[in-house]
């Protein structure tokens, strides 16, 4: 059979080559002798020879091809199957398909031209059984359809000519003739990239980390800086290492995240990069975190206490516009810790207060006093006060440092009819007036207290554990939502349990790493950002920066992998990371400089290189440090 549909394309072809030549095609007039010789051979190569007289009399032409189904001769469905598969070489192979069909009811209604040939007119003419749909490949079918099928260019295509006025008459016109329009429903791009890069800015998760400057102590003992950032996305940390023979040498290590915030970074700068872009969703149900983590001394408070001040601007702003005024919107503030697995208002007295779900497994913290604040200068006094109250202690780090997680909340709502500006929240909607939207600060206490839990006393070491089951907690929460587990493990901590509202549903997440640029503090800081690198890469979003890895100059002394990666154009960087994976493969990916260590090395004004680490495994190879960071 296939060799038979061969014949009759090539048969065909030769038909057409003849038939553009004489002009039969295209006027249906006489053919002359040699088509008629042409098309026998063709009819025949189909064993169709019998029918070959009455067609050549009215030459080629697809508009009456159906009458050789009708009515000259082919009678037993075999030979009306084979006519037909003549009649789709010949849409297949020639151009006389293009020429327009003479309108039939359904073309002027909008169906293809071709879709004539299947019209009931058509159907009806071939007759019940005609057409053994069974017998024949639906493929064939199914691709003579697609193919024959009449194309309008869509208006949005890449490479079209249309306008935003043609897209636009486009759809009117259709819904001005009622037609069912799928197309309709869908919302018209007006500025696809003003859209993208909006929807890009306010990603679900987002993880920031910013880099504090050396403190006087650090500077005292001459610590070196080596943290360097660089294109506010990537850094390097130069961790100062001994080989087993005492030979000093860094160890480099690359991150990338969406937004890297070096030491001359603002708090200004830090809140237009992580929170600002966020403030316009909580109008729109969105229950918005955002999480200060990071080594106690790292610069989580100093970071965490100027951005709900900032926020509060722009939220009472945007509640002035007409749109929420009329909405009859109020916000309102409350502020709590978590210490040793309780709740405690930092508003009140540090009033013991306790957590409870409702029906809809919203979380209701019961007793926290929440108040309607309408100024700036008010957030700033319940800050300081909510501060004042906090659980601190001190450490080698930091003098006051923090032992709690402290949230602070600001939450939208629809007012109610109520006198008072402060109340306590007992769980009922009715009164407090209807949650639209909310956002979270977090500042929770340092990483590593969770790991240090030996080196103090007994209350420290209880802390400590506290902490340890909250962040781990948390990691698994975060690990668990973005794989979209059915199961969240929000009972795992008070922290994820108080958490639980803001990650499911309409959520957005910012974290901020926060980490401290001296030497001493080298593995807490990569500990950090392993954590922070999980999160991004575990997040759907994952981290596209990493895929887009700028590769400045390198170090005299790189490894191969690097050299390679070094050279490397956008378009050739992944063929050549698949390369060096292939190279380097059973090898542990870690960049050694084997320079002398010398405490007084400027970090910062080596040249930097993309270590193979990441770009090559996409992920920290080395074991990590504890199970917080895991
Ligand atoms: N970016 C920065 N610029 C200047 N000073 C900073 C910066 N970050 C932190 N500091 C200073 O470093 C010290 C420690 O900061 P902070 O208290 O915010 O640390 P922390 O991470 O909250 O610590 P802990 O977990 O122990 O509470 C503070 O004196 C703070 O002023």
């Amino acid at each position: 059979m296939g060799g038979q549909v061969q014949q009759s394309n090539a048969a065909a072809t030769a038909l057409y080559e003849h038939a553009a030549d004489s002009g039969s095609l295209h006027n249906a007039g006489p053919a002359s002798d040699a088509g008629d010789a042409v098309m026998a051979r063709w009819l025949q190569s189909a064993g169709l020879q019998h029918l070959a007289s009455p067609l050549a009399s009215t030459g080629i032409d697809h508009r009456i091809l159906p009458n050789l189904m009708q009515g000259y001769g082919a009678q037993s469905a075999e030979e009306k199957q084979r006519v037909f598969k003549l009649m789709r070489n010949l849409n297949f192979n020639g151009e006389p398909v293009s020429e327009p069909y003479p309108p039939t009811a359904q073309t002027l209604s909008g169906v293809s031209a071709s879709d004539g040939f299947y019209s009931s007119e058509f159907r009806g003419d071939f007759g019940a059984g005609l057409l053994d749909l069974h017998a024949m490949d639906d493929t064939e079918l199914l691709s003579e359809h697609v193919i024959s099928e009449t194309f309008e260019p869509s208006p949005f295509m890449p490479g079209g000519t249309a306008t935003f006025e043609d897209c636009f008459d486009v759809i009117s016109s259709k819904q001005e003739r009622g037609q069912a329009d799928p197309d309709a429903l869908v919302p018209f791009p007006i500025n696809e990239k003003e859209t993208n890069s909006k929807e890009n800015n306010v990603a679900k998760i987002k993880v920031v980390v910013r880099k504090r400057p050396l403190n006087k102590k650090e500077l005292a003992k001459k610590e070196d800086d080596i943290v360097t950032v660089y294109e506010n996305a990537y850094l390097n940390v130069h961790e100062p290492k001994l080989k087993v023979d005492l030979t000093a040498y860094v160890e480099k290590h690359e991150f990338c995240f969406d937004a890297v915030l070096d030491q001359h970074v603002t708090n200004d700068e830090v809140y237009r990069e992580t929170v600002e872009p966020i403030i316009p969703t909580i109008f729109e149900r969105t229950k918005a975190t955002c999480i200060a983590y990071g080594q106690t001394g790292s610069g989580k408070t100093f970071t965490m206490q100027p951005l709900p001040l900032r926020a509060v601007e722009d939220l009472i702003r945007l509640l002035h516009q007409p749109v929420y005024c009329n909405q009859r919107f109020k916000l309102w503030l409350s502020y709590f810790e978590i210490y040793g697995g309780k709740l405690f208002d930092l508003l009140s007295d540090r009033k013991k207060l306790c957590m409870r779900e409702d029906g809809r497994q919203q979380v209701c913290i019961v007793g926290l006093q929440e108040f309607e604040v309408s100024d700036v200068q008010i957030v700033k006094e319940y800050i300081e006060r909510g501060n004042a109250a906090r659980s601190t202690g001190s450490t080698g780090a930091n003098e006051e440092s923090s032992r709690s997680h402290a949230i602070l909340q600001l939450a939208i709502k629809k007012h109610n009819e109520i006198k008072e500006n402060k109340r306590i929240n007992d769980g009922n909607e009715s009164k407090s007036g209807k949650p639209v939207g909310k956002i979270s600060f977090i500042d929770l206490a340092g990483s590593e207290r969770g790991a240090d839990t030996t080196d103090n006393d007994r209350q420290t070491r209880i802390e400590g554990a506290e902490i340890n089951k909250s962040l781990l907690a948390l990691k698994e929460c975060i690990r668990a939502l973005d794989n979209d587990q059915i199961h969240i493990p929000f009972r795992g901590s008070k922290l994820t349990e108080v958490l639980r509202d803001s990650f499911v549903g309409n959520s957005k997440t910012v974290m901020i790493s926060c980490i401290s640029p001296n030497a001493g503090s080298c593995e807490h800081t990569l500990n950090t950002l392993r954590y922070a690198d999980r999160v991004k890469s575990l997040s759907k979003s994952g981290n596209p920066r990493k895929d887009q890895a700028p590769f400045p100059q390198v170090n005299k002394e790189v490894s191969s992998t690097s050299s390679l990666l070094v050279s490397a154009n956008a378009e050739d960087v992944y063929d050549q990371r698949q390369e060096a994976k292939a190279m380097d493969i059973g090898r542990r990916f870690v960049e050694k400089e084997t320079l002398s260590y010398n405490s007084t090395t400027d970090f910062d004004k080596q040249p930097s290189s993309f270590s193979s680490k990441y770009i090559l495994n996409g992920r920290e190879e080395k074991g990590l440090a504890s199970g917080i960071y895991g």
